[in-house]
């Protein structure tokens, strides 16, 4: 086609109503939407296809066995493994993750018991995610935002949350979280010193929950017609897996459900797999120094530990492999997925949940040089002979 010949345009629709337009698959957003905030949730569910046949893995796809090495820890080789791996893409929310959705109710809530009123401002403790779903919200309906993060999140997330219109307010990733330094102290700090601001406080706020025990629990036992045997995500405040968690046990008591906590935090139990020596970790949004009031540890069947080298490479083997924009703790949700697999039997279905995506961290694991800086391109107990064991 030639822009600067428009009367050479030749092509032309061959129908009013192309058999290519599926009216059929047009979903609840063929409608006009009020507004952004209500494009949240109703994420899409995929299966994980290459990289089951690349563990060995035989799923509902492929339907054959791939006998190749088997990965990541003291897994027996050529190991076949009958999972049905299934990822709910939880970056495709409109603000680019899970935390979209806890905003949203948080800010409902707050609303209704007259908590939050036109003129307030919104202050938030955050590793980022749930302050760009704050912010995006506060965007739509007019708030002020003030988002206070550690200094060890991306500068993606900064120049999100400035372009959404918040003030950034950055604490020292060491400080722990008790600290009058930490992001929590900051953030209640700011609340004395500021009229009519609220923080809605992610990690005591039963919004946060909620929001997974009525809404993301729902998408996915519908998604899934009720065919799932582990559900399995990362831990930060442990809304998502507390409120999922919750859910599908109601739905269907023996799901299991498999907490995903980096080493280097203290969320897991028994308490002996925090033994890590481990100060910091490079994965953002899950594990904490703390307890956070809305994990609810009883809903947890088991914890598995991972470490940032091996979440960076299999978040970057969905993207690779899966063509699935991820984040880092993405990864880490994937390696659970696999850590457990060579404990369940034919055709069990593990539902993965990937909080966020790829543009927070454009400058950090996407980039080689960066994972080059960190000692992770190159993990010896990643390679056997010239090649990836992923
Ligand atoms: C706690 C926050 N994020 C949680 C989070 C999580 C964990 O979600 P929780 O529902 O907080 O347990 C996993 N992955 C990413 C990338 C996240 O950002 C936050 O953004 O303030």
């Amino acid at each position: 086609l030639r822009p600067d010949k428009p009367s050479q345009c030749t092509w032309k629709p061959n129908a009013l109503h192309s058999p290519h337009t599926d009216r059929s698959k047009l979903n609840d957003r063929k409608k006009v939407l009020p507004d952004i905030l209500h494009a949240i949730g109703q994420t899409p569910m995929v299966r994980l296809n290459n990289i089951p046949k690349s563990f060995g893995i035989k799923c509902e796809i492929c339907k054959c066995n791939f006998t190749k090495y088997f990965l990541v820890g003291n897994f027996d080789m050529n190991l076949i493994i009958n999972i049905i791996p299934v990822a709910k893409c939880e970056y495709m929310n409109p603000g680019g993750s899970v935390k979209d959705r806890i905003a949203f109710r948080m800010i409902q809530d707050a609303e209704e018991k007259g908590l939050l009123k036109p003129g307030c401002t919104i202050i938030e403790p955050t590793s980022g995610n749930t302050g760009i779903g704050l912010a995006m919200a506060a965007a739509v309906k007019g708030y002020k935002c003030i988002i206070v993060m550690p200094e060890k999140m991306s500068n993606e997330k900064v120049y999100t949350l400035r372009s959404l219109g918040a003030e950034i307010v950055r604490t020292p990733t060491e400080a722990a979280w008790n600290s009058p330094e930490g992001h929590i102290a900051t953030s209640q700090k700011l609340q004395k010193d500021i009229p009519d601001s609220v923080i809605l406080d992610q990690y005591t706020n039963t919004g946060n929950p909620l929001a997974h025990y009525d809404q993301t629990a729902v998408e996915i036992w519908e998604q899934c017609e009720g065919k799932i045997d582990y559900l399995v995500a990362g831990a930060g405040t442990g809304g998502t897996i507390s409120g999922i968690g919750r859910k599908l046990k109601e739905l269907s008591p023996n799901i299991k459900i498999i907490a995903v906590d980096p080493e280097g935090s203290i969320l897991a139990e028994p308490p002996e797999l925090n033994n890590s020596p481990l100060q910091y970790y490079d994965v953002e949004g899950i594990g904490y120094d703390f307890i956070p009031t809305v994990l609810d540890r009883k809903v947890i069947d088991k914890w598995i530990k991972t470490t940032d080298g091996e979440s960076f490479h299999a978040s970057r083997k969905l993207i690779r492999d899966e063509g699935l924009l991820c984040g880092g703790s993405s990864g880490s949700a994937l390696l659970a997925a696999l850590k457990i697999a060579k404990n369940l039997s034919q055709d069990q279905r593990v539902v993965i949940i990937l909080p966020d995506g790829i543009r927070n961290y454009m400058t950090k694991f996407i980039s080689d040089a960066w994972m080059e800086s960190r000692n992770f391109l190159n993990l010896p107990q990643l390679i056997k002979g010239n090649e990836w064991w992923w």
